[in-house]
């Protein structure tokens, strides 16, 4: 009924991946994180590091992208269990969505309950400037409009429901807490809170599409995370996710400015120790008992 490539990895397969990690490392992770691009100084953080490659990983994909360097990383932060994902994958990569989106269903077995997502994106409220951090309290999920959905398969009821709720999936106590540190660490002048629009890529916006996204209330535009929160929350774990505004889109024909990849990585630096030490921050406020500290 459903074609090969919509049939992603079974639940055997992701507990042989999740077994064949647990069997070489004593940290039992209860929040995951992932790295956006030029994010990826947030793994450094761990402490007592045991490394995976992505390549000798059973059933991972390969990171492909420059400032995705394509390491799982388990560790502790501040005596907290975690596991980090150095890299992660894009629809325009070329692999099958489901692939993109296994590791957050490996992160569930691994005994994850949390997961911080960040990413690198594009600003489209005009009230937004390069190196602000935006907490995400929504998304729009566009290539989800045109059937492009992670979930999209035959439904395994062991990792979710078939239709799963969505007007939830930015778990509201957590982007409280990480507003609050963030208001307490002295961030606020540059603390936003807003609506991130995931597009497939590779290719940046063209001043239309971004003129429209803006006027259908995205504050942001990226390439990522809005799938792995969708499988995220499909498992039931919590999501918390932050993007670091690395551009500001170009939407007046008058605009000399082009947006290119090595600049996103560029503009990550100049954030990226103030996004670890809220990320870390709030690893630290997360009780095992999911409540908050
Ligand atoms: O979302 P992350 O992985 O941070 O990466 C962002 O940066 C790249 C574009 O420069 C795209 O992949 C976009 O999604
Ligand atoms: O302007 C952008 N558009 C899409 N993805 C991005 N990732 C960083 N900046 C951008």
């Amino acid at each position: 009924m459903f074609p090969e490539t919509n049939k992603g990895f079974s639940y055997e397969d992701c507990k042989a991946t999740s077994d064949w990690l647990l069997a070489q490392t004593d940290i039992r992770p209860n929040v995951g994180i992932v790295c956006g691009s030029g994010l990826g100084g947030l793994a450094d953080m761990l402490k007592d590091q045991v490394v995976f490659n992505y390549k000798d990983i059973p059933n991972f994909p390969q990171s492909t992208v420059h400032g995705h360097a394509g390491r799982l990383v388990f560790g502790t932060l501040k005596g907290r269990p975690c596991v980090c994902m150095q890299g992660r994958f894009h629809l325009y990569e070329g692999y099958p969505i489901q692939k993109i989106t296994l590791p957050m269903r490996i992160f569930k077995m691994l005994g994850v309950e949390t997961v911080i997502l960040t990413n690198a994106a594009g600003g489209l409220n005009q009230d937004f400037k390069v190196g602000d951090i935006m907490v995400i309290k929504d998304h729009i999920n566009m290539p989800g409009f045109a059937g492009n959905n992670p979930l999209v398969g035959p439904n395994d009821e062991r990792f979710g429901v078939r239709f799963p709720c969505m007007s939830d999936a930015y778990d509201r106590e957590l982007q409280q807490l990480a507003v609050d540190i963030g208001q307490e660490l002295g961030y606020g002048d540059f603390l936003k809170e807003g609506v991130y629009c995931v597009l497939g890529g590779p290719s940046f916006e063209t001043i239309a599409e971004c003129r429209i996204l803006h006027k259908l209330g995205a504050d942001a535009v990226g390439m990522s995370t809005v799938h792995e929160v969708i499988v995220a929350r499909h498992c039931g774990m919590r999501v918390v996710a932050l993007s670091l505004i690395t551009n500001l889109v170009v939407m007046d024909y008058d605009s000399q400015e082009k947006a290119n990849h090595e600049d996103v990585l560029q503009a990550s630096k100049l954030r990226a120790g103030q996004l670890e030490r809220l990320v870390s921050t709030v690893v630290t406020r997360i009780e095992p008992n999911n409540n908050y500290i």
